[in-house]
C-alpha cells in the first residue's frame, strides 16, 4: 500500500521520538497519526472510530507520561491503534490482527509499553489500581498510572467496583474518562445521562458563564481577574461537584469535561494532574471516528468496518452475485422477531451489542420488549433470571466469550433457580481476527457442569431456528444454544419450524471405519472431510450430536455398539467440552474405545482467520482427514 509522506510521524518510532517534537508542533503530529491509522485500516480491517477519536489524548499521554515505566492501561484495548503505532510497532503496524501478525488490543508479551492485555472491557480501573498499589508498595514514588476508559465500559459493575475501592486506597491513579457518548452502538442508562447531563449542564455552565460576565466586568478595574476567576470557578464546582458528582463521591477528584482533540490543552492538563496526588479522574469529551467523515455520522458502522477507500470512504465490499447465505446473527435476529410474534412471554436482552447480535431487529419491532443493558453482561442474566421468575421468557443474547464474565449469574441466578432463560451464545468458538480475548471456546465446559442446563448448537441455521422454536416450549429450563461467528452454508434457511426434542442427534451418515461425532457448525468441516476421505475409499460415519447436555445416549450406544475408533470435533475447548463427556460415557458405561478428541488443545489461540484457526488446532478439513488416517493407521 502506498502511504503518503509524513514530516514527522516517519522519524517517530517510540515516545522518546514524540518528546522530541516542540509543544506547537503536536497538531501536526495528530494529523499525521489519524493520517496513518486511516490508510492502514482502509486495506487491513480493523477497529477504526475509536482509536481516531483519541489520537489527541493517546499523543498527549505519550508526550506527557514516561513510559513504559509510567503504567498507561487501555480499556478494551481496540482504541489502541495510535499507542501501538508511537510505541515501536508503526512498521509492523500492517500485520495487525493477522495470523502470527501483531495482535489488534494492546498485548503484554507484544510490547512493554502495553502494561495490560485486554480486549474485554471495564477492567482498566482494578488493573490500574493494582499496578498504582504495587508501585506504592515498592516506594516507586514517582511512576504513575493512568487508566484510560470509554463511557460505555464504564458502565459495567467491574469499573465501579475499582473506583469503589480506589476511594479507600490513596494509590496515584488518573483515570480518564473518554466519552464520545457511545459503545458500539449508542450507549445507554443512567450513566450516560448523568455523563451528558454534565457536559451540558445548564446549571453549570449558566453559574460559569455568569460567572465569567461578572468578572468580566471586574476585568477592567482589576488586573488580578483571571487568577480570581479561577478560585471562584473551583469554589463553585467544588459545591456544585461535592453535591451532585458521582465521582467526587467516590473519592476521586474531578477535572473536566474538557475537550479531548485539543492536544496541548491536554498536554497541559496532564502535566498539571501529574502534581496532584491520589486518586483523580479526567474527563474527556471526544468524537468517535473524528477526522473522517462518515465515521463521524455513522459511528456504530465504522467501530470496527470493511475494507474502505480512504479518500472517498467508499466501503468496499467483495459483493458476490450469487445468492449469499444468512449470518447466524441474523438468523437469530429474524428468528426471534417471528418466535416473540407467535409467543408474548419472549423479551430479547443484550449487554450492549445490538448490531453485533442481531437483536436490534427485535429493538426496532418491539421496542418494549427488547432490552440493551449496557456493557453488563453479569446484570443481563441476572435481569434475565428476574424476568423468568415472572413468567417472562428471556432470550439472552451473549457472545459467548463475554459470557464468561455471567459465570456466577448464570449459575445462581439462573441455573439454580431453575427459570426459563434462553441462552444465545453468539460467537462460539474461536472467531478470528479478534484474537485470544474474544475467541468463545469455553463455554461448552463451563456450561456443562451446570445443573439444569441445557446444551444445544446447531449444524446449520435452520437447526438453529429450530433450536430456539425448541427452547421457547414450556418449562424447558436454563437452555442455552451455541452458533459461531459468520454465515453458514444454506441459502434456503426460512423453513416451517421444528421441535428438535431435547438430547437427540441425528446420523449424517452411516460407514465402518470410524465414527465422527461432532457439535455445532464445525460439523460441515467433517462433511467435506468425509467427502475427501471417501474417494480414497474409507468409509465413515458422522453424527451431528446436536445436544451436548443431555447428551444423546441412544447415539453413544449405536456408535461404541459398532465402532472402537471415534473421533470427537467441537469448535472449543477439548477439555471438558464433547471429547470429554464421550469419555466419560465410555468410562460410565464400561466400553473400550480409541478417542481422539478434536477442538482447541490447551493453549492460547492468537488471531487469524477462522480457517487458519482451525488448521492451527487441527480441525479444520484436512486436519480432520489426517486425524481419520493416524487413527485408523495406529489400529
Ligand atoms: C465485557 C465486554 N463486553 C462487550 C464488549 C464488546 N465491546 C467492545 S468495545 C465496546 C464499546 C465500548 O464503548 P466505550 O468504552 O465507550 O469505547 P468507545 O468504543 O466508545 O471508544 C463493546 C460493547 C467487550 N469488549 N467486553
Ligand atoms: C472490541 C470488541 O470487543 C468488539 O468490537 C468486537 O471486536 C466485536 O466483534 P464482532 O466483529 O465479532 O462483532
Ligand atoms: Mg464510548
Amino acid at each position: 500500500m502506498a502511504k503518503s509522506e509524513k514530516k514527522f510521524l516517519d522519524k517517530i518510532n517510540f515516545p522518546s521520538d514524540l518528546k522530541k517534537v516542540s509543544e506547537d508542533d503536536l497538531i501536526q503530529v495528530c494529523e499525521e497519526l489519524r493520517q496513518e491509522i486511516i490508510e492502514e485500516v482502509s486495506c487491513n480491517p480493523g477497529h477504526f472510530g475509536a482509536s481516531l477519536g483519541v489520537v489527541e489524548l493517546t499523543v498527549a499521554l505519550h508526550y506527557v507520561l514516561n513510559t513504559p515505566y509510567d503504567n498507561l492501561i487501555w480499556d478494551v484495548g481496540h482504541q489502541a491503534y495510535g499507542h501501538k503505532i508511537l510505541t515501536g510497532r508503526k512498521e509492523v503496524f500492517h500485520t495487525n490482527r493477522k495470523y502470527k501478525g501483531i495482535s489488534g488490543f494492546p498485548n503484554r508479551n507484544e510490547s512493554e509499553y502495553d502494561a495490560f492485555t485486554v480486549g474485554h472491557s471495564s477492567t482498566s480501573i482494578s488493573a490500574a489500581l493494582g499496578m498504582a498499589t504495587a508501585a506504592h508498595l515498592n516506594n516507586e514514588l514517582d511512576r504513575k498510572t493512568v487508566a484510560v476508559i470509554g463511557d460505555g465500559s464504564m458502565t459495567a459493575g467491574l469499573a465501579f467496583e475499582g473506583l469503589n475501592n480506589a476511594a479507600n486506597n490513596n494509590a496515584d491513579l488518573l483515570v480518564i474518562l473518554n466519552d464520545n457518548n457511545m459503545a458500539i452502538d449508542p450507549n445507554v442508562g443512567g450513566l450516560n445521562n448523568y455523563l451528558l447531563d454534565i457536559t451540558t449542564s445548564q446549571t453549570y455552565n449558566k453559574v460559569k458563564t455568569d460567572v465569567w460576565r461578572f468578572l468580566g466586568k471586574l476585568n477592567r478595574l482589576n488586573p488580578n481577574t483571571r487568577k480570581i476567576f479561577q478560585k471562584v470557578e473551583q469554589g463553585i464546582k467544588t459545591i456544585l461537584l461535592k453535591q451532585s458528582n458521582i465521582f467526587e463521591a467516590f473519592n476521586f477528584r474531578y477535572f473536566g469535561p474538557i475537550d479531548g482533540h485539543d492536544v496541548n490543552h491536554l498536554v497541559k492538563v496532564l502535566s498539571d494532574l501529574h502534581k496532584i496526588p491520589g486518586p483523580k479522574l479526567l474527563h474527556v469529551i471526544t468524537q468517535k471516528g473524528k477526522g473522517f467523515k462518515q465515521a463521524e455520522l455513522d459511528q456504530t458502522y465504522w467501530h470496527a468496518p470493511g475494507l474502505f477507500n480512504k479518500e472517498t470512504g467508499e466501503i468496499l465490499q467483495s459483493e458476490s452475485k450469487s445468492p449469499q447465505a444468512p449470518k447466524f446473527q441474523e438468523v437469530f435476529g429474524n428468528t426471534l422477531v417471528e418466535l416473540a410474534e407467535m409467543n408474548d412471554k419472549i423479551v430479547g436482552i443484550t449487554p450492549a451489542m445490538p448490531t453485533g447480535s442481531s437483536l436490534n431487529i427485535m429493538m426496532e419491532k418491539m421496542p418494549d420488549r427488547a432490552f440493551d443493558v449496557g456493557i453488563a453482561e453479569q446484570h443481563a442474566v441476572t435481569f434475565s433470571g428476574g424476568l423468568a421468575a415472572k413468567g417472562k421468557l428471556p432470550f439472552c443474547a451473549i457472545y459467548s466469550s463475554f459470557m464468561q464474565r455471567a459465570y456466577d449469574q448464570v449459575i445462581h441466578d439462573v441455573a439454580l433457580q431453575n427459570v426459563n432463560v434462553v441462552f444465545c451464545l453468539d460467537r462460539s468458538g474461536v472467531v478470528g481476527a479478534d484474537g485470544a480475548t474474544h475467541h468463545g471456546v469455553y463455554d461448552l465446559a463451563f456450561l456443562r457442569c451446570v445443573p439444569n442446563m441445557t446444551i444445544a448448537s446447531p449444524l446449520d441455521a435452520v437447526e438453529l431456528r429450530n433450536l430456539m422454536y425448541t427452547a421457547q416450549q414450556e418449562n424447558m429450563g436454563p437452555f442455552s444454544i451455541r452458533y459461531p461467528r459468520g454465515k453458514g452454508r444454506i441459502l434456503d434457511w426460512k423453513q416451517a419450524f421444528k421441535i428438535l426434542p431435547v438430547g437427540k442427534g441425528q446420523q449424517l451418515k452411516d460407514g465402518k471405519d470410524i465414527a465422527i461425532l461432532s457439535i455445532g457448525a464445525i460439523g460441515i468441516e467433517a462433511v467435506d472431510a468425509i467427502e475427501e476421505l471417501e474417494k480414497d475409499g474409507y468409509s465413515i460415519a458422522h453424527y451431528d450430536m446436536r445436544y451436548l447436555k443431555p447428551i444423546d445416549s441412544e447415539i453413544l450406544h449405536e456408535v461404541l455398539g459398532k465402532h472402537n475408533q471415534i473421533i470427537t470435533l467441537e469448535d472449543g475447548a477439548i477439555i471438558g467440552g464433547l471429547g470429554s463427556a464421550v469419555i466419560e460415557f465410555i468410562n460410565d458405561n464400561n466400553y473400550r474405545a480409541n478417542v481422539k478428541r478434536l477442538g482447541v488443545p490447551d493453549k492460547w489461540v492468537e488471531q487469524g482467520t477462522q480457517q487458519e484457526l482451525y488448521r492451527e488446532c487441527g480441525y479444520d478439513k484436512m486436519g480432520i482427514v489426517t486425524s481419520v488416517i493416524e487413527l485408523l493407521n495406529k489400529a
